[in-house]
Order: structure tokens, then sequence, then C-alpha cells
């Protein structure tokens, strides 16, 4: 087993400066993740999983806890990095998939899922094709291959998302809520992609709405709920 990600003693709250007080999001988390494994994170609304998400993603820093993460590079505490390493690991090693798309102005659904390919080095022409077979599979209509997406659908913005969000298949990919608001067309197309990215040693965390879609690819869950059973008791449990 190759290890991805060792999360060790994570605490994350959020200071209420209008309140004066501090909201505990997740205390104390500790949990590993090995290539290829799949852990479902569930738990009540608020229990804190888009919150961890957020934190191993470096879009929050935790109050004390080490999220260490095995990169090419060597092993690097994603909660201390430096901003530099945490933005070219999220160009090479670390994908996050929301339900939202960050549409830009002026760049056609087609250029912005080809991008990733483009920046790891494929040429314009390859990276285009590829983007086009990634946007039919999620059932994006050939007519808005070269629209811009700000004036999509949110679910026709989602697909885009996911096209752009999977074509390259990352060391570690977090997922919060991939399949709110898609069709059925795209919510297998996602789930197929799922499959194929564990298969070649993609480790994953994700929150899903439904996990039923995703119930054959799960390894582990962890359940965030307040006085729920501690993380390492938690192997194996159903979902
Ligand atoms: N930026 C923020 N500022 C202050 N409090 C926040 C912030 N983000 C989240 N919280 C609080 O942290 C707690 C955890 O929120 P989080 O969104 O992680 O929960 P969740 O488990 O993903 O919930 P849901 O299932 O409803 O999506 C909540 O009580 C929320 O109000």
């Amino acid at each position: 087993m190759t290890r991805v990600l060792d999360i060790q003693g994570l605490t994350k709250g959020f200071t209420m400066h209008h309140l004066g007080n501090r909201l505990a999001a997740f205390d104390n988390i500790s949990f590993s993740l090995e290539a290829g494994e799949f852990l479902l994170l569930k738990g009540t609304n608020g229990a804190g999983k888009s919150t961890l998400l957020r934190t191993i993603y470096r879009s929050y820093l935790p109050q004390s806890g080490k999220v260490l993460f095995q990169s090419d590079q060597g092993e690097i505490d994603l909660a201390r990095a430096a901003d530099i390493d945490i933005t070219h690991l999220r160009r090479t090693e670390i994908g996050f998939v929301t339900q939202f798309l960050t549409a830009r102005p002026r760049v056609s659904a087609e250029a912005l899922v080809a991008e990733p390919l483009r920046m790891a080095g494929q040429s314009a022409e390859d990276a285009l094709q590829e983007a086009r077979r990634w946007l039919a599979a999620f059932g994006v209509k050939p007519d808005l291959w070269r629209a811009y997406p700000t004036t999509f659908s949110g679910g026709e913005q989602q697909k885009v998302n996911l096209a752009r969000a999977l074509i390259l298949p990352q060391k570690l990919l977090l997922l919060d809520e991939p399949t709110a608001s898609l069709d059925a067309t795209a919510r297998a197309a996602l789930v197929a992609r799922l499959a194929e990215l564990k298969a070649s040693g993609t480790a994953m965390i994700g929150v899903f709405h439904h996990p039923d879609d995703v119930a054959h690819l799960i390894d582990r869950v962890i359940d965030l709920t307040p006085d729920a059973p501690k993380p390492e008791e938690r192997e194996d449990v159903a979902v």
C-alpha cells in the first residue's frame, strides 16, 4: 500500500468576531489514506464535512494538527506549506471538485476543460480533442462546446466543471457533493470516471448527497456527526 495522506489531530473552528466566541467545525480528527482508497465523509448538516475538505485543500488553515501529503517531491504538511507550493500541488497532484464552476469571461467550455492538460504540457490540439471527449461523456451538447459557460444552466456548468476537474488524473481528489444538480447521464459518467481514477491509484475523499451512487467504490466511512464513534473505530461501517 502506498500512503498518500496522513491527517493527525486536525482541529478547525471559526472565530465569530461579532459574537465574541469560537465555533468548532471539527476537533482532533486523525486518519490516513492510501493510493486508490475511497473514503466517504458523512455526518449531519453542519458536522464539518465541507470544512474538512477545504482544510485539506488548504482553503482554510486549521487551529492545530497536521495534513501530511506524500507529494512527488516528498512529504509536505499542507497545513504549513508555503502558498506557492500549495498552488503548484493544486495544479499537479491535488484536485477538488465542488458543485460550482468558476467560469471565466470569454473562455469557452472546451478551452476551460482543456486547460489542465495544456498546463501539463499537452499540445493545444490534443488537449482540445480530449476536452471534447469529456464534454461529450458528461452530456454537454456539442453546440455549447465553443460557448461561454457563464450563460450555461446550473447543471451544464456543473458538467463542464466535472470534465475540467477530472480530465487529468491526480494523486488526491477531494469531492464536495459533485452529483448535486446532475442528470442521470452525467451521474453515470462521473461514477465511471471515479472508478477509473480509483483503479489508476487516485485516493479520494468525498461527500455525497446520494452515497448509493458510489457505494461500490467506498472503502471506508468517517462520520463527522458530533459524538459519532472515533474514526479509528469507523472502518467498514456500512453507509
Ligand atoms: N466560513 C465560515 N465562517 C464561519 N462558520 C463557518 C464557515 N464555514 C462553515 N462554518 C460553520 O462550520 C460548521 C461546519 O460547516 P460545514 O459547511 O463544514 O458543514 P457540512 O457538514 O459540510 O454541512 P452540510 O451537510 O450542511 O453541507 C457549521 O456550523 C458552519 O456554520
